[in-house]
């Protein structure tokens, strides 16, 4: 399989309802994604971000263009897909442990050894991944006796633990204060280094994406294109310091700077 193309898009709109009522959420856009490699999509609300995630989990079909994932139209082959989103969802009545566990449950091939390994395998694959994100204490607990930030690092491991071929976040830290964001921002760059993961993360904090990525997209506004696509070149790991560094600095002012002067913003009349 091509390096260069693991996931790619290629001219691919997509257009909500019909006649009067439809609404061009994607302008026909064509990315590719290496894999391995961390992508963050930003742009104002409603340019389609989201849109692109969903188009790549399935769970929307493009209107125009075509979608390949590993050289192979999206579809021909099952994509073994980790979501996570700002809500973590955990599901209340279960341990902490068995909500991580949840997708080996669902998802083949893990699927057909779940009860044979409950007890075994799955479930120290589960304690490692929480005991990397700092919850080995908290793997019996249930999901509300856990903080925003613990249950969104619980979430982060039930994303993984089926070993992804790609992983989408759609604001997964939208919700939490700063400093707990920034320690999340740590705790998914220390996953990534491990793990090597392909992640597409939507955001719409700047810092979030320059953080994180090896590449930030910056969309326009709906119907959405990318205006802006450029490599994050920073040392990993990255120390939460890199924050006031006066190139990481000018890096989110220049993105904040495209967002807020792309064309077609409407603009408020002062009168
Ligand atoms: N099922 C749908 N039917 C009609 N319009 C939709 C539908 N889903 C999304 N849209 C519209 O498509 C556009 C793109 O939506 P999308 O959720 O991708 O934006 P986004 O950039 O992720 O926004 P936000 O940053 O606010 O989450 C939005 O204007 C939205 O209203």
């Amino acid at each position: 399989m091509s390096m260069a193309r693991f996931v790619e898009l290629e001219n691919v709109g997509v257009t909500f309802g019909q006649g009067p009522e439809q609404t061009e959420a994607l302008q026909p856009t064509s990315l590719t994604v290496e894999r391995g490699d961390f992508l963050a999509f930003v742009g104002p609300s409603g340019c389609g971000k989201s849109t692109i995630l969903k188009l790549v989990s399935e769970l929307l079909r493009p209107t125009t263009g075509n979608i390949f994932f590993g050289g192979r139209e999206l579809g021909a082959k099952p994509v073994r897909v980790g979501m996570a989103f700002q809500s973590a969802s955990l599901l209340p009545w279960m341990s902490v442990r068995d909500n991580v566990m949840l997708p080996l449950k669902i998802v083949p091939p893990f699927k057909s050894g779940f009860r044979s390994k409950k007890n075994g395998e799955y479930r120290d694959r589960a304690d490692a991944l929480l005991a990397q994100v700092g919850l080995e204490d908290f793997a019996d607990k249930s999901p509300w006796q856990l903080s925003g930030g613990m249950m969104q690092r619980a979430n982060l491991c039930r994303a993984l633990i089926h070993d992804p071929d790609i992983l989408l976040l759609d604001e997964p830290f939208g919700a939490l204060d700063q400093f707990t964001r920034e320690e999340l921002w740590q705790t998914l760059q220390d996953l990534w280094i491990d793990r090597k993961s392909t992640v597409m993360l939507v955001t719409h904090d700047l810092r979030e994406a320059a953080y994180l990525a090896n590449r930030i997209c910056v969309m326009s506004p709906r119907p959405g294109r990318i205006i802006d696509d450029r490599q994050v070149s920073f040392a990993r790991p990255r120390p939460i310091d890199l924050t006031f560094d006066p190139d990481f600095v000018t890096l989110v002012q220049d993105l904040r700077g495209l967002i807020v002067h792309a064309p077609n913003v409407k603009k408020v009349d002062a009168t």
